[in-house]
């Protein structure tokens, strides 16, 4: 994902609209509203289409105005532009903007491809899949075009749903805000994405992450204001050692490692006997516990699962003890509480029903009362209270141990602040920055080394 975007605000088509609407209100008229769309979008054609002829596809609504704005923009700067059309009638500024473009324009059945294709045929204003033909004849004129640039969002693409469908573009310039197809599911087909600052005020309840603030400790800190961890582990005690390492270095002031196998990641991470777990949730330094990797599903680590589950700790609970939980015991906790499924165990726990990723994450946070950390290449954070971020972590994560490691600094992050949303987005930000610097092939072990030098960053 563009670095650009650190931040950016993400909101429905309906919300999109109404942002609009309200922009009227204020005095813009929707002609100069989509006159500002169609500069910035051809702003960015002309970055990249370095004078090669450009072929504009405008289709029956405000997609479409757009995209005889950008025709009509690019004109004017001397481009060699030709528009094709469904052959529609068009209303309101989309009208406006037709009757300014005087070039060549012909029905998509007629066009030829050109070096440069501008998709504007659907927006955010798609109701259903695009007809066969249509689809055939954008498909075709995008495998001949050398570069692809879609405005909005690639027609095809539902605004509103996970990214599964629509023309693949190799720049989508995204208008006055990004919509979930832009960050959620097959979202490779927007290519590199771009967005376009229609100065529309919009919610920001929905952001794509941004680098956490950091404090360093300050005179007054020890280890236990620094946060003490227990990560407790189970039947496969090397993926609570990741764990626990990673909560070491992801700036937890102490880590016990509550496990049967005596072994620890390294000396500073204390072991301890996994028989006193009672005891050890009841002390009151205690500032979060993980429980989940390598747990195991047996006798003994549901009862290890339970009765973390019913102590007031801050809580971390990740794979084997997902499988253990309910929604009715999570939504009875009053402590904090994280939740870091994958989708397979997303989906076991909270079902697969309907919605994209945004808001199924969202449904989940609100039923369990938890932070729910929805992982994977477009890994979702939401809150009980509808706030949401979306990362993309680097695809190298996608080796064993890995969540083992974000589980173990999610820990220390939620040791450390007690915030359970604040400690969800730093532990993906950390993790997600650790893999890039660990650079490719890196295996989980090694992951948690580079935590520093994130940590660093973010001071
Ligand atoms: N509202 C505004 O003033 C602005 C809107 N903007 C543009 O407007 C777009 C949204 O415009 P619209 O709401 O007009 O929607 P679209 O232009 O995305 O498409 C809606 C039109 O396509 C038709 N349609 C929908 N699905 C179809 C299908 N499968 N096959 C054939 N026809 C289909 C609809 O009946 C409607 O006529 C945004 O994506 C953006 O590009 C920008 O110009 C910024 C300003
Ligand atoms: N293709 C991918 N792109 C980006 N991140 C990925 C990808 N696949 C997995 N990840 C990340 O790697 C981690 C894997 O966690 P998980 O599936 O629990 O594995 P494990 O239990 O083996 O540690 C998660 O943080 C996830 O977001
Ligand atoms: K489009």
């Amino acid at each position: 994902m563009n670095p650009a975007l650190a931040g950016a605000s993400i909101v429905t088509a309906a919300q999109m609209r109404a942002a609009e609407v309200a922009c009227f209100a204020a005095g813009v008229s929707q002609v100069a509203l989509m006159e500002r769309a169609a500069r910035a979008v051809a702003q960015q054609v002309a970055r990249f289409a370095r004078s090669r002829p450009v072929l504009v596809l405008a289709g029956p609504g405000n997609n479409g105005g757009d995209g005889f704005g950008v025709a009509w923009v690019l004109a004017e700067w001397g481009y060699d532009v030709t528009v094709a059309t469904l052959g529609q009638d068009w209303n309101g500024a989309a009208a406006v903007m037709r009757d300014r473009w005087t070039g060549p324009t012909t029905d998509l059945d007629d066009a030829t491809p050109r070096p440069v294709l501008v998709d504007g045929l659907f927006g955010i204003g798609l109701t259903r899949p695009i007809a066969a033909p249509v689809r055939g004849r954008l498909a075709t004129l995008a495998a001949a075009a050398e570069l692809v640039v879609a405005i909005d969002v690639p027609s095809g693409s539902f605004a509103d749903q996970d990214a599964s469908d629509g023309v693949e573009a190799d720049i989508t310039v995204a208008l006055g805000a990004l919509k979930p197809c832009h960050v959620v599911g097959d979202t490779a087909r927007c290519g590199h994405l771009i967005l376009a600052d229609l100065a529309i005020a919009v919610p920001g309840d929905t952001r794509l992450i941004a680098r956490p603030v950091l404090h360093p400790p300050s005179r007054a800190d020890h280890k236990y204001t620094r946060g003490l961890v227990i990560v407790i582990g189970g039947t496969m005690p090397g993926a609570a050692r990741l764990a626990a390492g990673a909560a070491a270095r992801g700036g937890a002031g102490y880590v016990v490692l509550a496990s049967d196998d005596a072994r620890v990641p390294f000396d500073a991470v204390v072991s301890r006997k996994p028989d006193a777990i009672a005891a050890m949730l009841a002390d009151p330094k205690l500032g979060a516990v993980l429980i989940g990797p390598g747990l195991g599903r047996d006798d003994e680590a549901r009862t290890r699962s339970e009765e973390a589950a019913a102590s007031d700790c801050p809580l971390v609970i990740d794979g084997d003890a997902l499988a253990l939980a309910s929604i009715d015991q999570l939504a009875c906790r009053t402590a904090p509480t994280i939740l870091t499924p994958h989708s397979g165990e997303f989906d076991r726990l909270f079902g697969t029903g309907g919605g994209n990723k945004l808001e199924r994450t969202r449904d989940a946070a609100r039923r369990s009362g938890a932070i729910v950390v929805h992982k994977g290449a477009d890994t979702v954070i939401a809150a009980p209270d509808g706030q949401s971020i979306v990362a993309h972590p680097p695809a190298w994560l996608s080796t064993a141990g890995t969540g083992d490691v974000l589980a173990g600094i999610a820990a220390a992050r939620l040791a450390a602040s007690r915030d359970p949303m604040r400690a969800a987005i730093e532990a993906v930000w950390l993790h997600a920055r650790a893999a890039s610097l660990a650079g490719p092939a890196f295996v989980a072990d090694g992951l948690a080394m580079h935590l520093p030098q994130a940590i660093a960053e973010c001071l």
